[in-house]
């Protein structure tokens, strides 16, 4: 083999054809909650449209993935923002378990080692994930919301304006609710008409959940998580998720069940919630009443696709 001829390199070529016309993401998930997630710090505008988000959701005919997210300049004075969009297209104010994921995926853009937090600005407002030394994701989720209004729903709210263990009538049946904000709306429900301890492994998801998110209460439609009490610091959930559907896991689901579990008097203010798809550790402070969430977020693979 001859030694003078220029080596061309096959990876050279290959990146050169990347960066012409091609969308580099990464898959990424946090307890199987799924997301293509995009560097996207080169602009305050996300790379991709609303309705390509969706093509690249589709399980079928695309990547596969319950959402897509977005790493985008700071602004007021933080680190980066985040951007979401759901597999329908939908724009959330914020997801937990994709901050998570978005922490790990800012960790490797910027090759930071070791625990390392940074400020994120979400339309939830400022949340700060710490990704600590055994990789897990550890995220300041700010106060939730409980003012009846701002979640939003038209329920009827208690004197401290807060909609706590109110009936909602869905397909006939009353369901006892709790409504949270972590940003985004939660119904938070424990029992319903006739059982007192929900059997989540029990129920029809994908029948109930869609009656849930468009009911008429939620203007905004709604997430929804049946909760099943296992002990006062043991927290079984389902979710059905606002533009996404049944997913296997919710992280600001997580926190506003644990949040709706300290007002109904079902457990304490430290909960592991076991989701479908895995653990996660949440707790509601009494001295700041922030929540914060830790768990798992895992890169799936790299890859890149033409635009
Ligand atoms: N899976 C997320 C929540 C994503 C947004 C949600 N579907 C909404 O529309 O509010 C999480 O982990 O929090």
């Amino acid at each position: 083999m001859s030694t003078d001829a220029p080596v061309k390199t096959p990876s050279t070529s290959f990146l050169n054809r990347l960066q012409t016309g091609f969308l580099h993401f990464a898959k990424y998930h946090g307890l199987g909650n799924d997301f293509v997630l995009i560097d996207n710090r080169d602009s305050s505008e996300p790379r991709i449209t609303a309705e390509k988000a969706v093509q690249l959701c589709d399980r079928n005919f695309g990547v596969g993935a319950d959402g897509v997210i977005f790493v985008l300049p700071g602004i007021n004075g933080t680190d980066y923002t985040m951007r979401i969009f759901n597999s329908d297209g939908s724009e959330p104010e914020m997801c937990g378990n994709g901050v998570r994921c978005f922490a790990k995926f800012v960790s490797q853009l910027e090759n930071l080692q070791g625990s390392h937090s940074f400020t994120v600005h979400t339309g939830a407002g400022l949340i700060i994930p710490e990704v600590l030394e055994d990789g897990n994701v550890r995220v300041d989720m700010g106060e939730p919301v409980l003012k009846a209004s701002d979640v939003p729903t038209k329920l009827p709210a208690n004197k401290d304006n807060a909609v706590v263990k109110s009936e909602l009538v869905v397909d006939g049946v009353i369901w006892h609710v709790t409504c949270v904000s972590m940003g985004n709306p939660h119904c938070v429900t424990f029992s319903r008409e006739g059982s007192q301890n929900l059997l989540v492994d029990e129920l029809k998801l994908a029948e109930i959940g869609p009656k849930f998110e468009h009911h008429e209460v939620f203007p905004a439609r709604t997430n929804t998580e049946f909760v099943q009490v296992l002990s006062n610091s043991h927290l079984k959930m389902r979710v059905w998720e606002r533009g996404a559907g049944a997913t296997l896991a919710c992280g600001t689901g997580a926190c506003a069940t644990v949040v709706a579990a300290v007002l109904e008097g079902h457990a304490g203010r430290i909960c592991t919630v076991d989701l479908p798809g895995g653990p996660l550790q949440i707790e509601w402070k009494e001295e700041d009443n922030h929540v914060y969430m830790t768990g798992s977020a895992d890169v799936v693979y790299y890859g890149s696709l033409p635009l």
